[in-house]
């Protein structure tokens, strides 16, 4: 019997080896999901006097997510971008949720998460997931096929999700540095 080939250890393989997925629908499923967690964010500060932007956050999330990019064999800045993207889509998300609850009080959450405890380790699960699927997709992300492909694969994913037409316009702003990621 034909003896089967060993598997290198994880961190060895180089992204291009392990970049076998054929759709960017995973990732676009992760885009929507974070984005509906823009609601329970929202919900946590909004009230409160903590503001929508918190720059360290954002700086703690790139900072995390660049190194984490290079052990797992893709570009750094091109992660950054992706995430980037992630965080003004949340903010353009929230910023709509305000105006919403500002205009119309009785559509206010009646309850706060916390935000530590709660809604930001559920964000951070995400964060790896999205990671994961970077490394999964940056072959197909490189190719003349991804804008194409993204398109439809977010159409599918706004559908899948019930997305309204905030958190529509979120997913749209999530987008652009996708297939830049060579
Ligand atoms: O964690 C928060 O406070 C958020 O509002 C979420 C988030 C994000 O998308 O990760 C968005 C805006 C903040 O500036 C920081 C982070």
């Amino acid at each position: 019997a034909p003896t089967p080939t060993p598997v290198p250890a994880f961190a060895s393989v180089p992204a291009s080896a392990s970049a076998r997925a054929n759709s960017l629908v995973p990732l676009t499923d992760l885009f929507a999901e974070r984005l509906l967690l823009a609601d329970k964010v929202a919900a946590a500060k909004y009230g409160t006097d903590k503001p929508i932007d918190d720059p360290e956050r954002e700086r703690q999330i790139l900072d995390d997510v660049s190194a984490r990019a290079v052990a797992l064999g893709l570009d750094p800045e091109a992660v950054s971008a992706v995430f980037r993207d992630q965080i003004e889509a949340n903010k353009l998300v929230q910023r709509g949720l305000y105006a919403r609850w500002d205009a119309h009080p009785e559509q206010r959450p009646t309850e706060r998460p916390d935000l530590v405890k709660e809604v930001r380790p559920q964000l951070d699960r995400i964060t790896t997931q999205v990671l994961a699927e970077l490394r999964e997709t940056s072959a197909l992300r490189a190719g003349r096929s991804c804008a194409p492909r993204l398109t439809v694969a977010a159409a599918r994913s706004a559908y899948g999700h019930e997305l309204d037409l905030l958190h529509l316009e979120g997913l749209a702003r999530a987008l652009p540095s996708v297939c830049a990621g060579r």
